[in-house]
């Protein structure tokens, strides 16, 4: 750097990210550290399937962005450069939160193209992946990533039932299933029909949350590749590692680091300071609720948008206004709750109302105009 009076200043072509991919969304990182021990633990579940048998089952569980879709994507990768016999597939629950949209990513990661829009039946396009797999004699891995929206469904257990018992349909054919869930509250086991949970005895790998000093180590990482030398002190990025340790989501400190990152350069400053990172975190603290706004269906945001209207009211009271926007009938309103209530965007206490018995009352896991704006 020069002395020149620029100096400190960013011109309009420079930048202080070396590479600002590195801090977006779908980036898979080179290093993953502090998960030896579950990547050990999920190689050792797969093995099987790398010499021909069927792999065990597994049950992966932790708290929003532990890394546990990173494991699988990183595990199935090596599989995948260590034979062609094994297909692996993820399927995002998310997206896919029924049987038969399960077995349709299923299809598509068999055959390369998308089942039939006119819709086969599910005997049909389960068959059709079967058959397939017993003719090529590979063992199918299926990961059902997010597998807390296929219960919010009632899609659970159907699903896992087909998984687990095609041998028998199809002989020959050997599937393992990873299911993965970062709903805390659900004890996905228990809540699956007898008929499933006689069948399934997966392996337990929990993923829990990074501490601080963790935090900092693979966050160092992401500013090495991402940044300039010397664009971010140590004492900074402490505070980054401090703050996403508030939450527990690696995702937030990520993307804490991208928008200080935006706001230093706003400043056309060459170095990312405190002040950027505080400003920047007024936004990334909500990353968890834009993620799971953006799952929503219009009838589950209409829902959502009247209990942000009517925070702390009674069932009973915030249904009349969600039937008379959506015309939907109680069962459905029940379910809708239900489901916000277990991503965390809702909460819903049963209180002693006067006179009245028992009853829920519903209000916002999150500040309302933070809820609202994402809504729009
Ligand atoms: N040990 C690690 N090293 C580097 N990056 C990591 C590590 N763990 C997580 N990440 C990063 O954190 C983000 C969230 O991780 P990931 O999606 O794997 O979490 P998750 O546990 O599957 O979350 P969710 O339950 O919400 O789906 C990703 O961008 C991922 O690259």
């Amino acid at each position: 750097m020069t002395d020149g009076p620029d100096e400190g200043m960013l011109s309009w072509d420079e930048s202080v990210f070396r590479n600002e991919h590195v801090f977006e969304i779908d980036y898979v990182p080179e290093t993953f550290k502090h998960r030896e021990e579950q990547t050990r633990s999920l190689t050792y579940a797969l093995r099987p399937a790398v010499r021909g048998s069927r792999p065990l089952n597994v049950m992966v569980r932790g708290p929003p962005g532990t890394g546990k879709t990173t494991a699988i994507q990183k595990l199935f990768d090596e599989v995948g450069a260590q034979t062609s016999d094994v297909r692996t597939i993820r399927v995002n629950c998310q997206v896919n939160a029924t049987r038969y949209s399960v077995f349709s990513r299923l299809f598509e990661g068999t055959f390369d193209y998308e089942p039939p829009s006119s819709g086969i039946s599910f005997k049909k396009l389960f068959g059709q992946i079967a058959e397939k797999l017993v003719e090529e004699d590979r063992v199918l891995v299926v990961a059902l990533d997010d597998v807390n929206y296929l219960f919010y469904e009632n899609e659970a257990s159907d699903t896992l039932y087909s998984l687990l018992r095609a041998h028998e349909e199809y002989p020959g054919a050997k599937i393992g299933v990873i299911v993965v869930s970062s709903d805390p509250a659900l004890e996905v086991i228990e809540e699956l029909d007898s008929r499933v949970q006689s069948v399934f005895r997966p392996e337990d790998v929990y993923f829990p949350v990074y501490d601080q000093p963790e935090i900092v180590d693979i966050l160092d990482e992401r500013v090495k590749r991402g940044f300039h030398d010397g664009v971010i002190s140590r004492e900074t990025l402490e505070r980054v590692a401090e703050l996403t340790a508030e939450s527990g989501d690696l995702r937030v400190g990520i993307d804490l680091l991208r928008r200080a990152g935006l706001n230093a350069e706003m400043r056309a400053s060459r170095t990312v300071e405190m002040e950027d990172v505080e400003e920047a975190y007024e936004k990334s603290k909500y990353i968890s609720l834009s993620r799971s706004l953006s799952n929503l269906t219009d009838t589950e945001r209409a829902l959502l948008e009247v209990v942000a209207n009517n925070d702390g009211d009674q069932a009973g009271d915030v249904y009349e206004e969600f039937h008379e926007r959506t015309d939907l009938g109680y069962t459905r309103y029940s379910e809708i709750v239900n489901k916000l209530d277990q991503l965390g965007l809702i909460a819903a206490d049963y209180a002693d109302v006067d006179g009245r018995g028992r009853s829920r009352s519903l209000s916002l896991a999150y500040d309302r105009d933070a809820v609202l704006d994402r809504l729009e």
